[in-house]
């Protein structure tokens, strides 16, 4: 196909988002559109309506005005079938894991690829160990409970278990919360890897900057509830607003120019 002719539809495509709870407003005439293939990391101060806006493109709540479109497809027009349809294209990580503590870790992550009804328990046994491989949880610990696993190998394979179904599009809520430096910093480049080998889009709530920089090809700023900026890391933290300013200055605005200078690209 020539390149022109490319459909460029984009991963997520949000227009004047309204969000209310009553009188309170979290988010305003909201507006984000986020391409396939980008590490979106979502950033804004407490009650700025993060969670909320991963909620509104998971779909889980309707918004009070606006569309929120997902590979093209208006979320909340979608009857049921076709809602579980989109909601295998994608994957989400939870902040705790969230794990059925009743089951293996083996069997966390053949859950979403049992409940399609379709494959054989096979192919689902060799498509689970595939998984857990990928993120170096070996056959011996997949026979484990979670209680029984540490932290780091929850989260591994949660993130087994959310990228079950091969999505095309990933959310990570605070990927890295919890664990530490060590194992923060390998997360962090086996979500880089991931991302690369499987064209993955990856849309990420995350306070810590080390993470952000590390691996955002975007950053969303949400402040006064709107997205207030978006665009690559170097060009948001140069933008002149009282929060990002405070959000990137000092010690965090140290350590963020010492990344982009170790990654010019970004
Ligand atoms: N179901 C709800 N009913 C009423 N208010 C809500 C509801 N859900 C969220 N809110 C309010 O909306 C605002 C945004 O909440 P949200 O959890 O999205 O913020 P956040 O940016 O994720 O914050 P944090 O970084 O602290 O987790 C908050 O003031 C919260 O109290």
């Amino acid at each position: 196909m020539p390149e022109a002719t490319v459909s460029r539809t984009p991963v997520i495509e949000i227009t004047n988002l309204w969000t209310q709870f009553g009188d309170f407003v979290v988010h305003k005439e909201l507006n984000l559109v986020v391409q396939q293939g980008e590490i979106v990391s979502l950033v804004g101060g407490s009650g700025s309506g993060k969670t909320t806006l991963l909620r509104r493109i998971l779909g889980l709540d309707a918004p009070t005005r606006g569309t929120v479109r997902v590979f093209g497809e208006d979320i909340n027009r979608a009857n049921r079938a076709h809602l579980q349809h989109l909601r295998n294209r994608w994957g989400m990580l939870f902040q705790h894991g969230a794990m059925f503590s009743a089951l293996t870790a083996f069997d966390n992550v053949a859950q979403p690829m049992r409940e399609l009804r379709v494959l054989p328990e096979d192919l689902i046994r060799d498509a689970v160990l595939l998984k857990l491989d990928m993120v170096g949880i070996t056959p011996a610990d997949a026979l484990k409970m979670p209680a029984d696993l540490s932290g780091g190998m929850i989260k591994r394979v949660a993130l087994a278990r959310a990228l079950a179904l091969e999505p095309e599009l990933l959310f990570l809520d605070e990927p890295t919360a919890g664990l530490d430096p060590d194992r923060s910093e390998s997360f962090v480049s086996l979500i880089r890897t991931l991302h690369q080998e499987m064209q993955l889009t990856v849309i990420m709530v995350t306070h810590d900057l080390d993470t952000l920089f590390e691996l955002s090809t975007q950053i969303a700023v949400l402040a006064e509830k709107r997205v207030l900026a978006y665009g690559p890391p170097g060009e948001v933290i140069r933008v002149d607003h009282p929060f990002i300013k405070q959000f990137f200055l000092g010690e965090r605005g140290q350590r963020a120019l010492e990344v982009l200078r170790e990654h010019p690209h970004s």
